[in-house]
């Protein structure tokens, strides 16, 4: 092992930095600017400093490595910082936004949508602002649209869901442009997942080629925190914050018997950051899996092995198990493996009843009469069919005022929200295609595993 402590250098190089550059409307169209309207509200007296510039720009990164020999090795990506601009693109009076949400639900949405409207009321006296129903295929599915106004959406803060309904798949891209020409939309903001960035992204690229005066927006929404560069996404606290109830419910029965395992089951499609933000916050947990790690059950360093330990040191344990993980070893028919939901996702497996049925089988195999009792919880909607909490309510204020400044300002084809604390904006483009699993080899995960003592399944 080289224990030799690497010297602290007395001269370094940054990388060099990138610019990620924003479509802008007047690329395509050639309307006049006009003067930032919070320019007369009496709220906001801005000073010169207020606005932000085109040189305004955070970095991706702020982690470097100083002993990395100069030139740089790397360029950094740097994003224009969020907020309003001195001039806007739009004329408030001319601006005709649909809001629309698609996708499962996430503590948030409705606050994201009051706060669009309230935003672009209050701050640039935009009238015309309506709500998309049922998810992309509201564009052309129904004449019918929610007129939103600041009466209607003011207590939408506090509720679940989305008032506007959702939906997956109907993404169809010729009739959703056509029914955004043909409605007389020119900002459109799609509150979604990784798919509604997908369809966001194609929404614009189609809007360019027909040279529209549309503006097309994503706010990144998903519980499971599934979507790359920014720092997390809304209503991804507020359901590890509900995932603490199931967990504590479990530990108190597995407390409460000889014996007792604990099982909880909690959403993570691709990616296992809510058990294991719900492990760390919990500290009753003694074993987390997630679709980022593969485990096995039976043998040495596996599951039941791990098992037998902590039942004969505490005589209970608490299995938190993300609702992706282990799907490669749940037996499965060819039917299954086909499996797709309406937007193309892939129909997991119940990794719960299935585990529940293996602790079963187990204990009665190699622990024949002794008493046990497998309790399993599974609050599935419950983490997310839920208003936001404090933070993520304010974090949704934040993204919908930043993605209203961006697309008054006349950018397109971007994505609002924080990057090492900074909100700036990030190309659809970028977003579309990155991805943000757990990192199994970070101080993160080894902590999980220091706290909960469980296995690595033979990965070192
Ligand atoms: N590659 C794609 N191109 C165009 N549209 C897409 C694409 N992927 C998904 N969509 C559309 O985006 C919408 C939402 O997708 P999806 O159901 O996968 O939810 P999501 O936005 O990823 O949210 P969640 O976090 O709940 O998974 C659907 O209408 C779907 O048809
Ligand atoms: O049952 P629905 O509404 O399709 O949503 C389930 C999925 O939505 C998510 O919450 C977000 O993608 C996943 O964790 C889960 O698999
Ligand atoms: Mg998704």
């Amino acid at each position: 092992m080289d224990n030799t402590v690497t010297p602290t250098p007395t001269s370094f190089t940054l990388p060099s930095i990138e610019l990620r550059e924003l479509p802008h409307l007047s690329a395509t169209t050639t309307a006049a600017t006009h003067p930032n309207p919070l320019e007369r509200n009496p709220f906001y007296h801005p000073r010169p400093a207020f606005y932000i510039t085109p040189s305004d720009v955070a970095l991706g990164s702020i982690l470097f490595d100083l002993s990395l020999p100069a030139p740089a090795p790397r360029t950094l990506p740097a994003y224009h910082s969020a907020g309003p601009r001195k001039a806007v693109h739009f004329d408030p009076r001319a601006v005709r936004a649909a809001v629309v949400t698609c996708g499962g639900l996430c503590p948030g949405m409705n606050t994201v949508i009051r706060d669009l409207v309230l935003g672009l009321w209050d701050l640039y006296g935009v009238r015309e602002i309506l709500g998309v129903t049922s998810g992309f295929r509201g564009f052309y599915s129904s004449d019918e649209t929610v007129r939103l106004d600041p009466k209607m959406v003011d207590n939408w803060h506090k509720k679940g869901g989305t008032v506007l309904t959702t939906s997956r798949g109907g993404f169809d891209l010729d009739k959703i442009v056509g029914a955004i020409e043909a409605r007389g939309f020119n900002q459109v903001y799609c509150i979604g997942g990784d798919g509604t960035m997908r369809g966001a992204l194609a929404i614009f690229k189609e809007v360019q080629r027909r040279r529209l005066n549309v503006s097309i927006t994503g706010i990144p929404k998903t519980v499971d925190n599934d979507i790359g560069i920014i720092d997390r996404s809304f209503g991804f606290q507020t359901a590890v914050e509900m995932a603490q109830e199931a967990i504590n419910a479990a530990h108190v029965e597995a407390q409460s018997a000889v014996n007792g395992i604990g099982l909880v089951k909690l959403m993570g499609r691709s990616t296992g950051h809510i058990a294991l933000h719900a492990t760390l916050s919990s500290r009753d947990v003694d074993c987390c899996l997630i679709p980022e790690m593969n485990f096995y059950l039976d043998g040495k360093g596996g599951l039941f092995d791990f098992l037998d330990q902590k039942l004969k040191q505490n005589g209970h344990a608490v299995i938190v198990v993300a609702e992706g993980a282990g799907q490669d070893i749940i037996p499965r028919i060819d039917a299954e493996k086909e499996e797709k939901d309406e937007s193309g996702n892939p129909v997991f497996l119940d990794v719960g009843p299935w585990l529940k049925l293996e602790l079963k089988r187990w204990w009665d195999r190699d622990h024949k009469g002794e008493l046990s009792a497998v309790k399993y919880i599974d609050p599935t909607y419950m983490i997310r069919a839920v208003p936001a909490n404090a933070t993520d309510n304010l974090y949704c204020t934040l993204l919908a005022h930043s993605a209203i400044h961006g697309v008054m300002a006349g950018y397109t084809g971007f994505v609002s929200g924080p990057i090492n604390g900074n909100y700036v904006y990030i190309p659809l483009e970028e977003v579309a295609v990155a991805k943000n699993p757990v990192n199994t080899e970070d101080h993160k995960w080894a902590w999980v595993r220091s706290v909960t003592n469980q296995p690595d399944f033979g990965k070192s």
